[in-house]
C-alpha cells in the first residue's frame, strides 16, 4: 500500500503565544545590551581621541611657536615643514597657518575618511589644524560591537541549559550520549522532524517499526510511513496507521507528536507505539468474552445483545422473529460413555451442522425475504437460535424440523457412530410480547416440554407451559427445604427367591410428604433433585436412613437383610462417593455385604473414572445391581469389566409376559445373560403369578413387584416382613400356595 500524500505542512495564520512574545522581548533586551556597552565605550573612546588630538596638536603648535621664535622668519616655512613631516605627526594632516592666514606649511599624509580635526592657535600667532582619521578606531569599535551582539544574541537564544554555568555545561555535554542511548533504549519508534515535514532524526526503534534503515527515513516526509490525519505539528496523541517495509503493509499505532524547542526553529517529535499485539490482545479478549471457545459460536452474553437487537429490529419491521432453544437428546449419556472428549467434539459438530443447516436464504424455501439467523451456545448442550424476519410462526417451524433433520445423520465421533436427536423449543416475538429474559426463558419451558413429550419433538411456547414452568419454580423451591422440614420418607419394597417365596432384601424408594398433600412418588421430584444438585444430600440421607433402619432391625432381633438404594449418576461424577458409603457404613454398623447399590447401564458408561469408582465400592464390599436392564446402552463388555453382582430386569420387559413373545425373548435372553456372567438376576415389577412363573421356569433367581408387595412404610414393612417370617418358619405350606 502506498502511504497517502503528505498533507502540507503549514502552520495556520496564528496569534503570537506568550512564548513567542517572550522570545521577541528577549531579543529587544539582547539587542539593547549589546548595543549599550560598545556605544558607551565608543564615545568615550571618541572622547578620548578627541583629547588626545586636541592634546597633540596644542603640542604641536607650541613645538611650532618656539621653532618660528627661534629662527629667522625666512627659513621658518621650511623649518616648519621639515618638523610636519617628522614621524609625531605621521598619518596625520598638519596645516600650519601664518597670522594673515597664509598657509605657511602642510604635511604630506592624507588620512581616510572619516577624519576628525582639532586646531590650536601658534603663540604669536597663526595656527596648526591637526587632522587624522578615525577609520580605524571605528572599525575596531564597530567589530567590537557586532562580536558583542552576536554574542549577546546567540545566548539569548541559546536552550536554557546552554545559559548556564560552565560546570552545568560540561555535564550537560556529558549527558547527551547518555541521551541518546536512552532514546535508543526505547521499545517506541521516536522521530524528530522539523516544520517541512522532513525527518531529522530517528530512534533505531522507528526504523525497526517502519522497516527501513535509519537512511532511508532521514530527509524523507514523514508522511510516507504516518498517516498524519490531524496534521503534523498538532500536538497531541491519536491512534493512526503507519506504513512498514517496502512495498509497505499498513499497521495499526499510537501516535503522539511533541513541540521541541530549538534554537533557531522548532522541531517536532513523532513517537510511534505499534498496536498489533495490542489489538490482538483485545480482539482475543473480545473473542472470550463473546464467544464460546468450544464451537466459535456467540457465547450467552453476545446472545443476549444479538437477541435484544433483534426483537428491537422485529419491532420496526414487524416481521415475526423465532427464538428457539435446542437441547441435545441424551447428551449425557455420550458424555458419561464415550468421555468429555468425545462430547466436546460431538457439540463441535452439532454446532458445525446448525450452521450449515441455517445458511443459504432458502433455509424455509423462501428466497423473497433475507432471513438471518444467530446460533449461539448457552452452555452444555444447549444452543440457541434467533430467526429474523420470518412470515408467521409456521416459518420457525419449518427451521425446526430442518434442523432436526441435519442432526438426524450419524456424527463419526472417534471410531464411534452416533446418532443425535434433540428438542426444541420455539417462542415468537411478537406474538410473546415478553422481553428478552423472559423470551428465553419460555423458550426453555417449552424446550423442557418437548423432551418430556418423548425428546426429538418441537414445542411452542404456551400460556399452559408458562404455569407448568412456574410450578416447576415452585417445586424447585419447595424441595430446597423437604430435607430440612424432614418431608422425605423411605418406602420399602421386598424381593424374594422366586422359588421358594423367602425374603431376600427389600429396595428403599424414596417418597416425599408435603404438609397437607398425598406421597409425591419420585416421578414428580427426582428429576428436580438431579438437575438441581440437591440428590446429593438427599442421596446421603437415603443411605444413612436406609443403614440405620436395617441395623436397628437387627437389634430388634429380625436378621440381617440386603438394603437396595438406587444411585443418580450425578452421585456417582460429583463428590466422593465411596468415602460417603465407607462412612455411612461405619457410622450405622451395617456390614457392607448388606448394601447393595443399583446403578442405570449408562452409569456404567462413564470410562475409566467410573470404573475404577466402581472397583473401589465393590471392594468396600457393596453388592452392585444393575437396575433397569435392557432398557439403556446394553454392552457386554461393561458387565464384564466392572464387579456387577446382579441384572435387574426392568418392568417394562416384564409387564407383558408372558403374552408378549418379544418381552418374552428379551426377559429370557437377560436371564440367560445373567447365568452365563455368574450374576444374580431379579425381575422387577412382577404383578402376577404368570409373570412369576414364566420367570421362575426360564431361571430368575428372585422377583420384586407388587405380587409380593407394594412399597411400603418402614413400619408396615416390619409388620410384612414379620408375618413373612413367621410363616417360612412355621408353614412352608403357605409359601407352597404361591402360584
Ligand atoms: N407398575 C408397577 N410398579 C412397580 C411394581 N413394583 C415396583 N414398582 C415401582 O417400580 C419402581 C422401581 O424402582 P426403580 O426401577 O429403581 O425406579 C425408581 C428409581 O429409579 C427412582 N428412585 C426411587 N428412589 C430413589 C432414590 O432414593 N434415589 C434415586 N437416585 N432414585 C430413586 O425412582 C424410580 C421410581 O420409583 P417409584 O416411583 O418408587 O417406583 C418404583 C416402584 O414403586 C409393580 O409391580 N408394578
Amino acid at each position: 500500500m502506498t502511504p497517502p500524500p503528505a498533507p502540507p505542512a503549514t502552520t495556520p495564520p496564528k496569534r503570537r503565544t506568550p512564548a513567542a512574545r517572550q522570545r521577541v522581548a528577549g531579543l529587544w533586551a539582547a539587542a539593547l545590551l549589546a548595543l549599550l556597552p560598545p556605544a558607551v565605550l565608543g564615545g568615550l573612546g571618541w572622547r578620548l581621541l578627541d583629547q588626545e588630538l586636541d592634546a597633540s596638536a596644542a603640542a604641536l603648535a607650541a613645538d611650532l611657536a618656539r621653532l618660528r621664535s627661534e629662527v629667522p622668519a625666512a627659513d621658518w616655512p621650511a623649518l616648519a615643514r621639515q618638523r610636519l613631516a617628522g614621524d609625531d605627526v605621521a598619518g596625520r594632516l598638519a596645516s600650519v597657518a601664518d597670522t594673515d592666514g597664509a598657509l605657511v606649511a602642510t604635511s604630506t599624509a592624507s588620512p581616510d575618511w572619516p577624519t576628525r580635526s582639532a586646531a590650536a592657535a601658534l603663540h604669536g600667532g597663526g595656527a596648526l589644524v591637526l587632522t587624522r582619521s578615525m577609520r580605524g578606531p571605528l572599525a575596531l569599535g564597530a567589530l567590537l560591537w557586532l562580536s558583542a551582539a552576536g554574542a549577546l544574541l546567540l545566548w539569548r537564544r541559546a536552550p536554557p541549559a546552554d545559559r548556564t554555568a560552565s560546570g552545568a555545561a560540561t555535564r550537560a555535554d556529558a549527558a547527551v550520549p547518555a541521551l541518546r542511548t536512552l532514546i535508543e533504549s526505547f521499545h517506541d519508534g521516536i522521530l524528530l522532524y522539523g516544520d517541512d515535514g522532513l525527518v531529522r532524526d530517528c530512534n533505531s526503534a522507528a526504523s525497526r517499526l517502519l522497516g527501513l534503515p535509519a537512511e532511508q527515513i532521514l530527509g524523507q516526509p514523514l508522511a510516507r510511513w504516518v498517516d498524519l490525519a490531524h496534521g503534523a505539528t498538532t500536538v497531541g496523541k491519536v491512534e493512526s496507521q503507519a506504513h512498514r517495509g517496502s512495498p509497505t503493509r499498513p499497521f495499526p499505532c499510537e501516535l503522539a507528536i511533541a513541540r521541541v524547542p530549538h534554537p533557531g526553529h522548532d522541531l517536532w517529535s513523532a513517537t510511534l507505539r505499534d498496536l498489533t499485539e495490542r489489538n490482538l490482545a483485545e480482539r482475543q479478549l473480545q473473542q472470550l468474552a463473546n464467544f464460546d471457545p468450544l464451537t466459535g459460536l456467540p457465547n450467552r452474553a453476545l446472545f443476549r445483545d444479538r437477541l435484544r437487537l433483534a426483537i428491537a429490529r422485529a419491532g420496526r419491521s414487524g416481521q415475526p422473529m423465532a427464538l428457539m432453544f435446542l437441547d441435545l437428546d441424551r447428551f449425557k449419556n455420550v458424555n458419561d460413555s464415550l468421555g468429555h472428549d468425545a462430547g466436546d467434539r460431538l457439540l463441535q459438530q452439532v454446532a458445525a451442522r446448525l450452521g450449515a443447516a441455517l445458511r443459504g436464504s432458502d433455509t424455509v424455501g423462501r428466497s423473497d425475504l433475507e432471513q438471518s439467523f444467530t446460533v449461539a451456545r448457552l452452555g452444555g448442550d444447549e444452543f440457541t437460535i434467533v430467526a429474523e424476519s420470518l412470515r408467521s410462526a409456521d416459518d420457525a417451524l419449518r427451521i425446526a424440523e430442518r434442523i432436526q433433520q441435519a442432526l438426524q445423520q450419524p456424527v463419526l465421533v472417534g471410531k464411534h457412530e452416533i446418532v443425535v436427536s434433540t428438542s426444541i423449543g420455539i417462542t415468537v416475538y411478537p406474538d410473546d410480547p415478553s422481553p428478552p429474559d423472559d423470551l428465553l426463558r419460555h423458550a426453555d419451558q417449552a424446550m423442557y416440554r418437548a423432551k418430556e413429550l418423548g425428546r426429538d419433538q418441537v414445542q411452542f411456547y404456551s400460556v399452559e407451559l408458562n404455569e407448568q414452568a412456574q410450578r416447576r419454580l415452585q417445586l424447585e423451591g419447595e424441595l430446597r427445604h423437604a430435607l430440612e422440614r424432614g418431608e422425605f420418607e423411605l418406602a420399602w419394597q421386598p424381593k424374594a427367591d422366586i422359588q421358594s417365596g423367602h425374603i431376600s432384601g427389600a429396595e428403599v424408594l424414596l417418597r416425599w410428604q408435603r404438609a397437607g398433600q398425598s406421597v409425591a412418588t419420585p416421578d414428580v421430584f427426582i428429576r428436580v433433585l438431579e438437575e438441581t444438585g440437591l440428590i446429593m444430600p438427599v442421596g446421603r440421607w437415603v443411605l444413612e436412613q436406609a443403614a440405620r433402619q436395617i441395623v436397628a432391625w437387627r437389634r430388634a432381633g429380625l436378621p440381617w437383610l440386603r438394603v437396595a438404594v438406587n444411585l443418580s449418576a450425578r452421585q456417582l461424577r460429583q463428590g466422593d462417593l465411596v468415602r460417603t458409603v465407607s462412612e455411612v457404613l461405619e457410622t450405622s454398623g451395617l456390614p457392607s455385604a448388606q448394601l447393595e447399590l443399583e446403578l442405570t447401564e449408562s452409569m456404567l458408561m462413564g470410562g475409566e473414572q467410573h470404573q475404577r469408582l466402581l472397583h473401589r465400592l465393590s471392594a468396600l464390599g457393596v453388592q452392585l445391581a444393575i437396575d433397569d436392564f435392557g432398557t439403556g446402552w446394553s454392552s457386554l463388555s461393561y458387565l464384564k469389566r466392572f464387579n456387577v453382582d446382579t441384572l435387574k430386569i426392568d418392568r417394562s420387559f416384564v409387564r407383558d409376559t408372558p403374552h408378549d413373545p418379544e418381552d418374552n425373548a428379551i426377559a429370557t435372553a437377560v436371564i440367560a445373560l445373567a447365568r452365563s456372567l455368574k450374576l444374580r438376576v431379579v425381575a422387577e415389577g412382577v404383578e402376577t403369578p404368570e409373570q412369576r412363573r414364566f420367570l421362575l421356569d426360564n431361571g430368575c433367581d428372585e422377583f420384586q413387584g407388587w405380587l409380593l408387595s407394594r412399597p411400603l412404610s418402614a413400619r408396615a414393612f416390619e409388620a410384612w416382613w414379620r408375618q413373612q417370617l413367621l410363616l417360612a418358619s412355621g408353614a412352608e405350606v403357605e409359601h407352597a400356595t404361591l402360584p
